[in-house]
């Protein structure tokens, strides 16, 4: 943490989005940014060198789910594990893979041919998500679904991102690790912060490590993942307690 506080211009903060900027809810279409994280993230963008979001969302929908990023100065957001990028209102991304569409043509089927309860989808263009949160067992059900989904991604080139409660069909060949990794190179930055709460967050967990930079890892805690606060620095307390400790952060520069 001195280092980020010591030289604000050479700091990348990273951030997740669900469950760190965005509270947990049932339904994913209805999740809605922390109400006060995108100013925070503005005040943070004029001291630090950068500040990127590293979601497992499409671009569009963390910018749908965040109104207020749009106007946060300098903002990057990494979509897709980092297959999407946005900077400066522009999309950047790869064509959409073959085999998601395959996949999807498939998998209510599939759900049917279990007998699975309350699974539910979500098309996300480059990826398709099973979630079990509305299930009426989800972690039964998540469990029941986590061969036949890895079966099925197999088939079609795809691999699974586990999740909280969710189990992603998407591409191979990108994670938030690698995204992070590529942008703290890109910034030539000289420390790293990354807040994350899931599963997926720990490749950026690890990229922070193996970055060789001052770094601090952040975990907005949760009952339902602990395996994030094992590794972490630091544990807050979920996305009140990220927008908490950016407010802080945003000040100590303001003080200096
Ligand atoms: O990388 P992230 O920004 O953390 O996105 C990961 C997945 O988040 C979403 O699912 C999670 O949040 C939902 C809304 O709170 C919740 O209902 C669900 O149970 C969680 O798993 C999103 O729907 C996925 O597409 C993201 O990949």
């Amino acid at each position: 943490m001195e280092a980020i506080l010591k030289d604000p211009a050479g700091a990348v903060i990273g951030l997740d989005f669900d469950g760190t900027l965005s509270p947990i809810v049932a339904d994913p279409a209805a999740a809605r940014i922390h109400p006060e994280a995108p100013a925070v993230l503005a005040e943070l963008g004029g001291h630090v060198g950068a500040v990127a979001i590293v979601t497992g969302r499409p671009v569009v929908t963390a910018l749908e789910l965040g109104p207020g990023l749009a106007d946060v100065p300098g903002l990057v957001i990494l979509g897709h594990y980092g297959f999407e990028r946005w900077e400066d209102g522009r999309i950047s991304a790869p064509p959409p893979p073959h085999g998601v569409l395959q996949a999807e043509a498939e998998l209510q089927l599939l759900l049917g041919s279990l007998g699975v309860k309350g699974a539910t989808i979500e098309d996300k263009g480059r990826a398709v998500a099973v979630h079990t949160r509305r299930s009426p067992d989800p972690e039964g059900t998540l469990a029941a679904l986590r061969e036949p989904l890895a079966a099925l991604a197999d088939k079609h080139g795809l691999v699974v991102e586990p999740g909280r409660l969710v189990l992603e069909l998407r591409p191979p060949g990108m994670d938030k690790g690698h995204a992070l990794g590529l942008f703290l190179a890109e910034r030539a930055a000289r420390s790293v912060m990354f807040v994350g709460d899931d599963l997926g967050d720990l490749a950026a967990f690890d990229a922070v490590k193996n970055s060789g930079l001052p770094g601090v890892t952040v975990c907005s805690g949760s009952a339902e993942v602990t395996a994030l606060a094992e590794r972490a620095d630091i544990v807050v307390d979920g996305p009140d307690g990220v927008v908490a400790l950016l407010r802080e952060l945003a000040s100590a520069y303001g003080r200096s």
